[in-house]
């Protein structure tokens, strides 16, 4: 990182704004898909597969294109690649609105996908590059991004009450709602784009040329740390994801006979406990320099809640309050770790590598979870029938718990922390 003069700050949170405010569009496309699930059933007789597909087509491509995405991002730097993912992301949402057909769906799912993980990349490196150094404020500045982000994921779920009219016409105005957050989405882009080019000429911010000497060997001395933390990206997103963005709106619906309003409020109180959590943990780890125990606390809670959820009839304001929770640490903690697990010049590289696994597991998820619906015929009739599905979570939830205490026992215990907050790009590596 060469930069000579940091921008100033006022200049760094405003582009944090326009980055964030780009990402609530991109958040609220991403998870229209959930409430419209049951219309969609409905209406155009689609199966669980299918609305399950819609979100896994997202993620698929991915498995590759991210990581294609993570160095260009590091190649031609976040202004240019939010700008020009945001415009993906818009052509992506407008095809899903008005495809006449579920492939023109998919395909629109597809290209907003494309488009929405590396502008998600290019949001994490633009705060690492307003926001680096020894004491800086990079947690908060994340989870700043992030906390927008889930109120995009928060209003789409709050939609069914907020446009009960649009509902009320089927499934097709929701989704046009949601490409007019994608265009709002791309003027933010284009803003930050504008903001940005005054500090970044004036030399205050790293250039993009830091990224040519990069070597496929160089992913080998990410450390292990890195890797441990991989692990538990894939499987904790893939269940977060799979379970709160596709599937629990409607085994709401189904299991705790709520109503569509009612289920989509329910699911939306986990992204609104994040709008304000995930800064607040943000914060407290830049405090306390202090990381992986929080990490490990926030994946205990998805299979907890998993678990309650499956197993007995308590409030649903429990298991919400749970995910609520985990929905706020484990990202508000994974992020400025993962910045300070590899060098700035890498990082749009190591968080490209971890979605791409994540999407895998994401996709996978998706793919498994609405199979092992459609099998056993789950359904309002019969809500039995998502038990393999709250199974399958359950397992993959847990299996990232341990990956946590993995990572807290060999690289995240307050020596190894104490000695990275020092050294900051080779904190825990091995
Ligand atoms: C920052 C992180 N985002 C991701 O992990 C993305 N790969 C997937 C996001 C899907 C919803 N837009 C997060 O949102 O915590």
């Amino acid at each position: 990182m060469s930069a000579a003069v940091a921008p100033s700050a006022a200049r760094a949170w405003l582009v944090i704004l326009l980055v964030a405010v780009s990402g609530y569009g991109n958040y609220y496309c991403y998870d229209a898909i959930g409430p419209v699930a049951d219309l969609l059933q409905q209406q155009r007789g689609f199966s669980d597969a299918q609305i399950g597909l819609l979100n896994a087509i997202y993620s698929l491509p991915n498995v590759v294109m991210v990581l294609v995405g993570g160095l260009l991002v590091d190649r031609f730097g976040a202004p240019l690649m939010t700008l020009a993912t945001a415009t993906l992301c818009l052509v992506g949402a407008l095809l899903t609105a008005f495809s006449p057909d579920f492939y023109g769906m998919a395909a629109g799912r597809l290209l907003f996908g494309i488009g929405a993980e590396t502008m998600g990349i290019a949001s994490l490196a633009a705060a690492a590059d307003y926001f680096h150094g020894p004491g800086s404020r990079v947690a908060l500045a994340m989870a700043s991004l992030l906390a927008i982000g889930r109120l995009g994921s928060y209003s789409a779920d709050m939609s069914p009450t907020w446009f009960a009219g649009a509902y009320a016409q089927g499934w097709q105005p929701p989704l046009v709602i949601a490409a007019v957050m994608a265009a709002t989405s791309c003027l933010a882009a284009a803003l930050y784009w504008w903001a940005d080019r005054g500090p970044r000429r004036a030399g205050q911010l790293p250039t993009s040329q830091r990224a040519e000497a990069f070597v496929w060997r160089d992913l080998l001395h990410f450390g292990r740390a890195y890797w441990v933390m991989l692990l538990l990206c894939v499987l904790w997103y893939a269940v977060i994801l799979a379970f709160r963005s596709t599937f629990s709106i409607k085994y709401f619906q189904h299991v705790h006979e709520l109503d569509l309003a009612t289920a989509g409020e329910m699911n939306s109180y986990v992204f609104l406990a994040a709008v304000v959590a995930t800064p607040a943990f943000g914060w407290l780890c830049d405090r306390q320099g202090r990381y992986a125990p929080f990490l490990a606390f926030g994946a205990l809670l998805l299979p907890l809640a998993l678990a309650i959820l499956a197993l007995t009839h308590w409030n649903l304001w429990i298991t919400t309050v749970l995910i609520g929770v985990s929905y706020s640490l484990v990202p508000a903690v994974m992020w400025p770790l993962a910045s300070r697990l590899v060098s700035a010049q890498r990082l749009g590289t190591a968080i490209g590598l971890m979605w791409v696994v994540q999407n895998a597991g994401v996709g996978g998820a998706n793919l498994v979870a609405g199979w092992l619906n459609d099998r056993a015929g789950a359904s309002a009739a019969n809500p039995a029938g998502y038990d393999g599905m709250m199974l399958f979570f359950g397992t993959a939830s847990t299996l990232g718990l341990a990956c946590a205490l993995a990572l807290w026992w060999t690289a995240g215990r307050r020596h190894h922390e104490l000695r990275a907050a020092t050294s900051p790009g080779h904190a825990a590596a091995g």
